[in-house]
């Protein structure tokens, strides 16, 4: 009779983990009596029950082994010794012929264990807890990675196909179209309204208010000593290609810490289970993390370099044994991989160490990578670029100032700036880096300068495009644009056209811009006018606004009101006109020479232009992950640093097509983790040098739209790019305070003046 292929997967799975047959034979005897042959609860987790028996076993022979036993005992346990044998042998034969039995559920191995329910030898099965096993040294879980840009709609939300709704002038309230004088194509809310979530916990405000833009901008955050790291992860995998030369890290080796020399700068608690964490300074201005084994002299650095490797290395203190330099590295993985099966009994086949080390690094990643995990980073100070090289050495270097100059972020993502005398001769990447705020994810660089103090810039992710964060509903899909979303008869270039072409319809009928590629006239003048005074213009009031919905309070407040603004319809995929058209600005991105520069005046980092530029000139858009208000509410509510979400502004420009809007349809753009360049832009009261336009690309139904930048008027090279954030400064009743305007505009409305009513001005 064939063997049970059971018993013979049994064999096979501790041959791999090194268990010879003639261990495993008894115990899986004893544990198929135990589990009344159900093999399920043997098999779970590759064996992991009969590993863990057969290693109990093992334990208690070498504690019987020790004691020399007397005669009776020594008899009696050969009597036992055979009688097992025979019951085994029997045993197995038996199995060879039992028929498969019926799935039992787990839970009942999990309950003989919780219940330390004894096996046939009397010995409780012990078995590692999860816990226990994510708590072994050696047991790093890979963090989960975040839901953010790119990931796909939920199959629910896929399965939604919702097309253009037409406007409902119905619902606009104060002045009818006709009145505001704008066209068909312009009758789109814009929010000049803050976001609400950000002020939680909320109050309203009165309605006669100025709307805002949905940015409800603070103080700076006060900055925090300490942090960890300030290097960009590489995006390059780890290989394990060891014959590679070692890209060198300029870091110098840490010295050897002695236990419990925790005097470096932490704010991470130490917890019981975890390893003390100490952060030791490099000269050369890097850093290193290094998790200290209080009991032991072995030390685990983490070490960053400004071309963004991490080097993780364990030193151990080898004084009295010379001969460890010897020590061949696959000796010591096959080695290593044997304590790990038999200390911590990993059962998995596939386990290798350098897999484990690879998880590290993985890890260590993830963690850099994850805005909401707790690890803080140290950053390396910028260099001191001016317009746009790096330089001015020793004026930002981290180790010399962490405590003089303020660079003392916390919370540093991947902002990298180190300057010259800390990159290494052949580290191009570095150069790039500090160079170019986008890390070369724009056509053009954009540099970043301090010629003021020598603050550190504020460490985000750099994205080009918006990304969704989880639930915000952006669908792409070349199905949901009909015909009359795009233009597939067309060809060339659709501005050099005798008749507007569909595109254009939607834009009111004619193309918003000229050939050369800038807003016209008449509509820039009607968004800067619209942004000056809001309340001029059409105000559209949701029956039930999603953003009083998004506090989840019991009783959902009346909406505040959301301005209706003029709106721009590009070209795209279905269209028939060339990738050259002049109808299609924003989506070539950024294209002006511009720069992040620290403003002399106390706001802080800005931005600039470095060239001239005229009147209606396309700046950049405001780009940020896309969350819903619901989400931007909690994740607010949820930040102990409310001051860092300095940057959400609301995408409500459609909400008053819609007559009930979903919370995934009710969405903004949050640039305090991810953003672009357009995350510097200070604010000016009135006469800003921007007016953002809400452009609608790929989506036809405008819930998810671009906001972008134009320049109002010609404007000189040098001159900071401001646009008005639309934030009521007199709002005593809203409960987080406006930053202090220090716009410079003749028209702040920061400023206190005698006899200004509000009221009369935004009435
Ligand atoms: C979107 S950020 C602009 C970039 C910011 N200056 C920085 O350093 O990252 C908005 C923040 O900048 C500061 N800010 C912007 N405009 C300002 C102004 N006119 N006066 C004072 N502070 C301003 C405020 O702290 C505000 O919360």
């Amino acid at each position: 009779m064939p063997p049970n292929p059971r018993v013979v997967k049994a064999f096979r799975a501790m041959r791999e983990i090194g268990i010879p047959e003639e261990k495993t034979k008894p115990v899986l005897k004893n544990l198929l009596k135990l589990y009344e042959k159900n093999w399920e609860l043997i098999e779970v987790e590759n064996y992991r029950a009969l590993a863990d028996a057969i290693f109990d076993s093992e334990e208690s022979e070498a504690v019987g082994q020790k004691k020399p036993p007397d005669n009776a005992q020594a008899e009696a346990a050969e009597q036992k010794k055979k009688l097992e044998q025979a019951e085994l042998m029997k045993a197995i034969e038996e199995e060879t012929q039992i028929p498969e039995e019926p799935e039992r559920p787990l839970k009942r191995l999990r309950l003989r264990h919780q219940d330390g329910t004894p096996n046939s030898n009397g010995t409780p099965l012990k078995r590692p807890k999860l816990e226990e096993i994510e708590a072994l040294p050696y047991a790093i879980p890979k963090s989960q990675s975040k839901a953010l840009a790119g990931e796909p709609a939920s199959s629910q939300q896929q399965s939604k196909n919702k097309g253009k709704q037409p406007v409902e002038d119905a619902d606009v309230t104060n002045e009818s179209e006709s009145d505001t004088g704008l066209r068909p194509r312009h009758l789109r809310d814009k929010g000049k309204k803050p976001i609400s979530p950000q002020t939680s916990p909320c109050k309203t405000r009165p309605s006669s208010d100025r709307p805002s833009h949905g940015v409800r901008f603070k103080e700076p955050k006060p900055k925090v000593k300490t942090s960890l790291s300030l290097v960009k992860p590489k995006d390059e995998p780890v290989t394990d290609d060891t014959s590679q030369p070692e890209v060198p890290l300029s870091v110098t080796g840490a010295e050897l810490l002695t236990n419990g020399d925790a005097s470096t700068e932490t704010d991470l608690p130490n917890e019981p289970d975890r390893p003390l964490l100490a952060l030791s300074k490099e000269t050369s201005g890097h850093e290193l993390a290094t998790i200290s084994n209080e009991s032991t002299v072995k030390i685990l650095d983490i070490a960053s370099s400004s071309s963004g490797e991490y080097k993780i290395s364990l030193s151990c203190n080898a004084t009295g044994n010379p001969n460890l330099s010897a020590t061949n590295v696959d000796t010591l993985l096959k080695r290593m991989e044997d304590k790990c099966i038999k200390s911590y009994r990993v059962l998995d086949s596939n386990f290798s160490v350098k897999k484990l080390m690879e998880d590290m690094c993985d890890s260590l990643l993830d963690t850099e990578t994850d805005p909401t995990s707790p690890t803080h980073s140290l950053e390396t100070c910028p260099a001191n670029a001016s317009n746009g090289s790096v330089g001015n050495e020793g004026d930002c270097e981290k180790d010399k100032h962490v405590e003089q100059n303020g660079c003392q972020d916390t919370d540093s993502q991947s902002l990298v700036g180190v300057s010259n005398n800390q990159l290494i001769a052949d580290d191009t990447r570095s150069l790039h880096e500090v160079n170019d705020v986008a890390k070369g994810q724009e056509s053009v660089i954009i540099s970043l300068v301090n010629e003021v103090n020598s603050e550190c810039p504020p460490a985000f992710h750099y994205i080009p495009k918006n990304a969704v964060f989880q639930n915000a509903y952006v669908n792409f899909s070349l199905a949901r644009i009909g015909d009359d979303n795009s233009c597939s008869t067309c060809f060339g270039n659709c501005l050099t056209a005798t008749t507007a072409c569909a595109c254009a319809l939607q834009s009111g009928g004619e193309f918003a811009y000229t050939i050369d590629g800038l807003v016209k006239e008449e509509l820039l003048d009607e968004c800067i006018k619209m942004n000056r005074d809001p309340q001029k213009h059409c105000l559209f009031y949701c029956k039930e606004c999603p953003l009083e919905r998004s506090k989840n309070e019991e009783i959902v407040e009346a909406c505040k009101g959301h301005s209706v603004r003029s709106f721009i319809k590009e070209c795209w995929l279905k269209c028939g006109c060339n990738k050259q058209c002049g109808n299609r600005v924003v989506q070539r991105g950024i294209q002006r020479k511009l720069q992040v520069f620290m403003t002399p005046g106390g706001k802080g980092w800005g931005l600039r232009t470095l060239e001239d530029l005229p009147k209606g000139a396309f700046v950049c858009e405001y780009v940020g992950e896309v969350l819903t208000n619901a989400e931007l509410y909690e994740r607010v509510s949820r930040s102990a640093n409310k001051d860092e979400h300095a940057y959400p502004v609301l995408l409500d420009a459609d909400w008053a097509a819609e007559c009930e809007l979903k919370d995934e349809e009710a969405l903004c753009l949050d640039a305090t983790y991810y953003g672009n360049v357009a995350r510097f832009i200070n604010h000016r009261c009135f006469d800003s040098t921007l007016v953002e336009i809400p452009v609608e690309v790929e989506n036809p139904d405008h819930h998810y739209y671009h906001l972008a930048f134009f320049t109002t008027r010609k404007v000189k090279a040098l001159e900071e790019l401001t646009w008005d954030y639309g934030i009521d400064f007199d709002d005593s009743e809203h409960p987080v305070k406006a930053f202090k305007c220090r716009c410079g505009s003749r028209f702040c409305r920061n400023i206190k003046r005698p006899n200004r009513t509000r009221k009369r001005r935004y009435n």
